[in-house]
């Protein structure tokens, strides 16, 4: 069983597997269908144009990752990387099964040890990843390594809302009806990590400062979804 203030890596990566068979489902369902606006916010804000060269970080059953090669096209280059051999079956699949879409490279590895040379990207997506991660900093210092000079990451996840209410509201929905939800389909477990994770993850400001100390030239978060989450845009 995870240890849920401070799961390892491990832990982490054990959850992703275990539910990659229900992720997109209960993501569409318990968002209402509102990630996919929310991810759609993150491609647009990374920057990523037609041609380029992009990497998805964390990229699990591949919806940003798709989104991407979607904005590039043909001409352009995507690459997801995840930890997840299951997460990355389901992205494999998708892709395969995705009319006219570009071709991807997937990648099993850890977002803190990228296999990709310095420099290697014009643009850089992470969903939902970076609060999972067991060092920040190091997984910012490496989107950070392989970008190009004067290129973005868009990183998209939630944080506690500084309102008072919506802080409430956001423990209320996964407490009251994301758990029981997952609880029904055998993987309360995975889904109650989402609470302790937020806990020790930095809002926005702690965000942009967190970016700054790997590195980055700027880094502006934009709340959204009312301030239950945010895309932190760091230039390199
Ligand atoms: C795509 C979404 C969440 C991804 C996600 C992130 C994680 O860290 C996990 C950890 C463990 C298991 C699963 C996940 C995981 O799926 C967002 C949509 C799914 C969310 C679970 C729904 C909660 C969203 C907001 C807290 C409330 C939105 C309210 C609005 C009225 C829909
Ligand atoms: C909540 S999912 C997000 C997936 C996808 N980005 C999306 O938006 O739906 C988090 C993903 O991060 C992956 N992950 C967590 N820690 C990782 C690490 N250290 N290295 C690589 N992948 C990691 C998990 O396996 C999982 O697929």
């Amino acid at each position: 069983m995870v240890n849920a203030s401070s799961p390892t890596a491990h832990d982490i990566r054990q959850i992703f597997d275990s539910i990659a068979p229900i992720y997109d489902d209960l993501n569409q369902q318990l968002s209402l269908g509102l990630h996919r606006v929310w991810k759609r916010m993150t491609v647009r804000w990374s920057g990523a144009q037609p041609g380029h060269r992009c990497l998805d970080v964390c990229c699990g059953s591949g919806d940003l990752a798709l989104l991407l090669a979607e904005q590039v096209g043909p001409p352009g280059k995507i690459y997801g990387v995840d930890f997840s051999a299951e997460q990355l079956a389901i992205a494999q699949h998708r892709a395969a099964h995705t009319w006219a879409c570009p071709p991807i490279h997937w990648y099993q590895a850890d977002a803190i040890a990228l296999p990709f040379e310095d420099q290697s990207f014009d643009a850089i997506t992470m969903g939902y990843g970076l609060r999972n991660l067991t060092n920040y900093l190091k997984g910012l210092q490496e989107l950070r390594r392989v970008l190009r000079p004067g290129s973005r990451a868009a990183i998209l996840d939630f944080h506690h809302p500084a309102n008072p209410l919506l802080r409430q509201f956001q423990q209320w929905y996964l407490t009251t009806i994301v758990v029981p939800y997952a609880e029904r389909l055998g993987q309360k477990h995975a889904y109650a990590y989402i609470v302790p994770s937020l806990e020790h993850f930095p809002n926005g400001p702690a965000q942009e400062a967190l970016a700054e100390a790997a590195g980055f030239s700027q880094a502006t978060h934009y709340p959204i979804a009312g301030g239950l989450m945010g895309v932190l845009v760091a230039i390199r």
